[in-house]
């Protein structure tokens, strides 16, 4: 068994009994609110730290949570726990319209975004009478838990805590299943972004809206706790200064990391109450000092330990066991049908594509047979790479068409495409850098298997990510890269990066296959090995679409190569053919040499 298992068992067993031991009621005071603050940075480790969303109005979820449940109880005289029902309806649909509306901005906007509907929510809790405006509601009741009532601090802790640990194992689960592997995806400050995911069949707008939706959901449920813990509610708790704090929690320590959430909750909160103490002595007048201290601190971990305090405290702990492959093989994967050799796979016809004024691409059309590498070269500037995305679906069309396997595919999009059994590679390799090299090829699963959020956080997805699991080490191993299983994507040098990107894409089981550029930037030896491995392939029968630049590379492996200039076709035929071609010798090579 993994020893971080009985850590985190021996975690829970001490909270757990803290309230039954002599431990002063301010410590549980302040346990309760770490916990209650924790469980709202977690969903900021999900949605700022996995997701690269930065949010600043988590704060205002938790006064939904807290609202809907307060106002239940207090004026309708509903139970809690249908107030923590009501209080999760009334979170999620809010974040599904906010989500929808802000997760397809980027940049700047979407904290912009999250600050202005902050905003919004607390000046709408603070004006509405039936809410008591800014003086909010009182005679909050506590909750009733099987007829015991969770009135004093050292009851609702447990509550408290049970969640904040089940919140952050259920989300530990998520992180490590087919979805989670989207959402690490996601990121575009670590390498991440929407391409990749989507080339591999996801939909990275519903997983951004998925994370979204489970961050509210944490806060929704701490503010529900916090409002029946304190009896009352008012807006001030959740407003922008909390929205800040939380993010400040996150940060500090460690937006990448599910006990980050607690280390940062837990810091700010001690800190928070010494600093209360100390500063007005120390200054001889009374304010709130803390935060510009905050800010300093904020600042320095920045600087020094950008990714917050957990991973030094991470350090100290026993080291994590590597996933264990299971030695009886599951059942593969289901496969699709495999094209007959010699059949019409992919055809592209008259293909057109304009940037504004710019002809990228015009009247390029090639047929690809079941079986066989085809090669697409041409100088800088050709219209190689601006074809390999039409034919991907990452462009659409000005105009022209593209059939695979006897459907047209063209204003499909690149998910719909890679559905239909087109897997691609990247000029720029695209993995995921902080993740296994078997688990960025199990990303390549994602068609093939079907488990969602919840079967990742109960763990009913086991049986379904072994059968992943073990397709993905089939790909590698196919590719020589057994023996880096476990090793880091990001530690890995380019060559190999490059075959852990055929593996991924293998691993959707593809009817075609695109390397785009896959020699760029590989020494000599890594080539020989790439061209190695693709030989391989074909002979076992599949097809490839490839796009080069390295002549040499290209003319030992294709069957046949199309020949682009000024974004038209030149010539098609078999390497000899061109090669024996002054046309492309003037255009080509007379350019390359
Ligand atoms: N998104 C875009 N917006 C505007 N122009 C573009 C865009 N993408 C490509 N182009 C232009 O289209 C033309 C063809 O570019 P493309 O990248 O397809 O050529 P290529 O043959 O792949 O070149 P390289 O080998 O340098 O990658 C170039 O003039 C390029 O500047």
């Amino acid at each position: 068994m993994d020893i971080r298992r009985y850590g985190l068992l021996a975690f829970t067993v001490i909270m757990v009994a803290v309230p039954f031991l002599p431990v002063p009621d301010y410590w549980i005071t302040k346990l309760n609110y770490v916990g209650l603050f924790g469980l709202v940075a977690l969903g900021l480790v999900l949605l700022t730290g996995i997701g690269g969303l930065t949010s600043f109005g988590q704060a205002a979820f938790a006064g939904l949570g807290a609202y809907a449940s307060a106002y239940l109880s207090v004026k309708l005289g509903l139970s809690p726990w249908l107030g923590l029902l009501a209080g999760l309806a009334v979170t999620v649909a809010v974040a599904l319209v906010l989500g929808w509306v802000t997760l397809r901005m980027s940049g700047h906007y979407l904290p912009l975004a999250t600050i202005c509907w902050s905003l919004a929510l607390f000046y709408t809790m603070g004006n509405l009478d039936a809410l008591g405006k800014y003086d909010g509601l009182l005679g909050v009741p506590a909750i009733q838990f099987f007829g015991i009532s969770l009135q004093e601090e050292r009851r609702i802790y447990l509550l408290i805590w049970l969640v904040a640990i089940a919140a952050a194992i259920a989300i530990t689960r998520l992180l490590d299943s087919r979805p989670g592997r989207i959402m690490r995806a996601l990121d575009v400050h670590r390498g991440g972004g929407k391409t990749m995911p989507e080339a591999m069949g996801a939909s990275t707008f519903r997983h951004k809206l998925l994370m979204f939706v489970i961050a509210a959901i944490l806060a929704s449920i701490s503010g529900w706790l916090f409002a029946h813990m304190q009896r009352s509610v008012n807006p001030s708790p959740f407003g922008i200064k909390f929205g800040i704090e939380y993010l400040f929690m996150a940060v500090l320590g460690g937006v990448g990391h599910v006990w980050g959430a607690f280390t940062g909750a837990a810091l700010v909160k001690l800190a928070e109450d010494q600093l209360q103490t100390w500063l007005p002595a120390l200054l001889g007048t009374s304010g709130s000092y803390e935060i510009i201290v905050f800010g300093v601190v904020l600042v320095l971990v920045l600087k020094f330990a950008p990714n917050g305090l957990w991973p030094s405290i991470e350090r100290l702990l026993p080291a994590r066991r590597r996933r264990a492959i299971p030695a009886d093989a599951p059942e593969p994967l289901p496969a699709r049908d495999k094209p007959t050799a010699g059949s019409v796979l992919l055809e592209v016809k008259d293909a057109r594509r304009t940037f504004g004024g710019l002809v990228a691409v015009n009247g390029v059309g090639f047929t690809l047979r079941a079986g066989e590498i085809f090669g697409l070269i041409g100088p800088n500037g050709a219209g190689k790479s601006t074809t390999f995305n039409l034919v991907s679906g990452v462009l659409p069309l000005t105009s022209g068409e593209v059939w695979l396997r006897g459907e047209r595919v063209d204003g499909k999009g690149a998910r719909e495409i890679a559905r239909r059994g087109l897997s691609r590679t990247f000029q720029h390799v695209k993995l995921v850098p902080d993740m296994t090299v078997l688990e960025n090829v199990a990303l390549g699963t994602y068609l093939r298997t079907g488990s969602g959020t919840l079967a990742a956080m109960l763990r009913t997805d086991r049986a379904e990510e072994a059968r992943a699991l073990a397709e993905a080490e089939r790909q590698l191993r196919r590719v020589g890269l057994g023996d880096h299983l476990h090793e880091l994507a990001g530690n890995l040098a380019l060559g190999p990066q490059r075959l852990v990107e055929i593996a991924r894409a293998l691993a959707s089981d593809p009817a075609l296959l695109l390397l785009d550029e896959p020699a760029a930037g590989l020494r000599h030896r890594e080539k020989q090995a790439l061209a190695e491995v693709l030989r391989q392939l074909k002979a076992e029968g599949l097809s490839l679409l490839l796009v080069e630049h390295d002549m040499d590379f290209v003319m030992n492996l294709t069957d046949r190569i199309l020949v682009m200039e000024f974004g038209t076709p030149l010539l098609e035929g078999t390497p000899a053919e061109i090669q024996a071609s002054e046309k492309v010798r003037a255009a080509y090579l007379g350019t390359e040499h």
